[in-house]
C-alpha cells in the first residue's frame, strides 16, 4: 500500500521523490536543531583554538525567562503553512493517532492538549480510548489498525499505563516509521550512535534542545546536568545534548551530592519530578536551566485547586542562572510542538 500510495506521489514530486530523508528534514526548516548526523561530520568544523561565540554563562544581575509558549507558537506556526502546502500538493495532511488508556486526569489533559493541538495546525487526530481494565491484546488490536491505516503517520501510546500491562511489549508494536514519541530502543541507539540518525527523537529532548538554539546558548563544548534517566525524558536528553557536543553528567536517585554535579554544570536541565528539588545554590552563577518538571502541587488559591510546578525552585534561580524556562510555559508547549512536528516529518517521509 506505501509502495502503491509512493508510486502515485512520484509524479507530483518528481524533484521532491529523489530527495532522502535528511535533504527532506532540511528542507522543512521548521527547526534550528541540525540534522544529527551533521553533528558529527560538520561541514565547517570550528577548530577548538577559535574563540566561542559570546554566550552569558558568566555571573549575572538579570535571568531570560525563556518563553517556551511564544517559541512553540512560532513552530507551529510554521506548520501550519507545511501542513497546507502538503494538502496543496498532495491533497493529504499528517495524521496522529493517540491511544489514551484509562482515566488519569493529567493523562487526559496532556492528550486533550495534543489533539487541539492537531486540530489548530491542520494534522488529523484520531484518539482511541480504552478503559482502565482492558487487555493487552484489545491494545494490539487498536495499534494494529493504527500501523496499517496510511492516513495515519503517527502513533503515540500516552504513559504511564495501568499497572497490569506490559509497557515494552505495548509500545515494541508501535511501527518504528509512526513511533512519533521516539521511543522504540531503534530510535534511541541511533540516537546514542555517532553517524547514525534516528528517525524520531523524543518529544521532550528535542524541544528542550530547540529552545536552547533558540535563545541563543551554545551547547558545544558546555557542561551540562541532566537530573533524571527516565526513558522518555531523561535519557534520550543527555543522549542529545551528548550528540550536540556538551560534556553531559547524569543525576539519579543514587547519586551522591546531585548539588556539587549540578553546581559544575553550565546547563542544568531538570527532569525528576521532585517540586523545588534543585535550589538556587545548586546553580552555577550563570548556569542555563531548562526546567521540564511538571508537579502538581495543591493550592486552594487557584481554579482547579492545585498550580504545577516544576524541579528547580523559580525564585531562587532568578538572578543565579542567566536563562530559565517556567513551569508552566516553558517545555510543557515545546514538547507538543514537537509530536506535531515528527507527525509532519513522518507523513512526508511517506508522501516524498
Ligand atoms: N514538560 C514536559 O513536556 C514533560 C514533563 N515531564 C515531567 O518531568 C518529570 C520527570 O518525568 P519522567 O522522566 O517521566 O519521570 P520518572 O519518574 O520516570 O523519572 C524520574 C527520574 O528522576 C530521578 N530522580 C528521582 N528522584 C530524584 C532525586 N531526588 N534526585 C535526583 N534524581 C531523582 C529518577 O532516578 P532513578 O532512575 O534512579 O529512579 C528517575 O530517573 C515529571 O515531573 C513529569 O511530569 C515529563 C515529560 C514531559
Ligand atoms: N507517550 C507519551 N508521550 C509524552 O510525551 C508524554 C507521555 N506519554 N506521558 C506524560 C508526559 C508528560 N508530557 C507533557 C506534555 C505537555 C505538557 C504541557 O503542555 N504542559 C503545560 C501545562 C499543561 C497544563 O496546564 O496542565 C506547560 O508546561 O506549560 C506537560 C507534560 C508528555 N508526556
Amino acid at each position: 500500500m506505501l509502495f502503491i500510495a509512493r508510486k502515485a506521489l512520484a509524479s507530483v514530486h518528481s524533484k521532491a521523490s529523489r530527495l532522502t530523508a535528511r535533504e527532506v528534514h532540511c528542507l522543512s526548516s521548521i527547526l534550528l536543531s541540525p540534522p544529527l548526523v551533521s553533528l558529527d561530520f560538520p561541514e565547517n568544523w570550528t577548530p577548538h583554538s577559535d574563540p566561542p561565540p559570546p554566550v552569558s554563562f558568566e555571573s549575572v544581575q538579570k535571568t531570560l525567562v525563556i518563553d517556551g509558549k511564544v517559541i512553540a507558537e512560532e513552530i507551529r506556526t510554521k506548520i501550519v503553512n507545511e501542513v497546507c502546502k502538503m494538502k496543496k500538493a498532495v491533497g493529504k495532511v499528517p495524521g496522529l493517532a493517540v491511544v489514551l488508556v484509562g482515566q488519569q486526569r493529567d493523562s487526559q489533559t496532556y492528550v486533550r492538549n495534543k489533539i487541539i493541538a492537531c486540530e489548530e495546525t491542520g494534522i488529523k487526530s484520531v484518539l482511541a480510548e480504552l478503559p482502565e481494565d482492558c487487555t493487552e491484546e484489545q491494545i494490539i488490536r487498536v495499534l494494529t489498525k493504527f500501523n496499517e491505516d496510511t492516513s495515519i503517520h503517527g502513533v503515540l501510546v500516552q504513559l504511564p499505563l495501568p499497572q497490569h500491562l506490559d509497557e515494552v511489549k505495548i509500545l515494541n508494536m508501535v511501527r518504528l516509521e509512526k513511533d512519533v514519541d521516539g521511543f522504540h530502543p531503534l530510535h534511541m541507539g541511533n540516537l546514542a550512535m555517532r553517524g547514525r540518525e534516528p528517525l524520531f527523537v523524543s518529544c521532550t529532548p528535542k524541544g528542550c534542545v530547540e529552545l536552547l538554539i533558540r535563545s541563543g546558548v551554545e551547547i558545544a563544548g558546555k557542561n551540562a546536568v541532566v537530573i533524571g534517566r527516565s526513558n522518555i525524558v531523561g535519557l534520550p536528553m543527555s543522549l542529545l545534548l551528548q550528540r550536540h557536543d556538551a560534556t553531559v553528567s547524569t543525576v539519579h536517585a543514587f547519586s551522591k551530592d546531585p548539588e556539587h554535579i549540578t553546581r559544575e554544570a553550565d546547563i542544568v536541565v531538570a527532569a525528576a519530578g521532585i517540586p523545588n528539588l534543585v535550589r538556587g545554590s545548586w546553580l552555577k552563577p550563570g548556569a542555563v536551566v531548562i526546567d521540564v518538571g511538571t508537579c502538581p502541587v495543591e493550592d486552594s488559591s487557584c481554579e482547579h485547586g492545585y498550580r504545577l510546578v516544576g524541579d528547580v525552585c523559580y525564585e531562587e534561580a532568578l538572578g543565579v542562572a542567566s536563562a530559565i524556562t517556567p513551569v508552566p510555559g516553558g517545555v510543557g508547549p515545546m514538547t507538543i510542538a514537537m509530536l506535531l512536528c515528527n507527525t509532519l516529518d513522518a507523513a512526508k517521509r511517506i508522501s516524498f
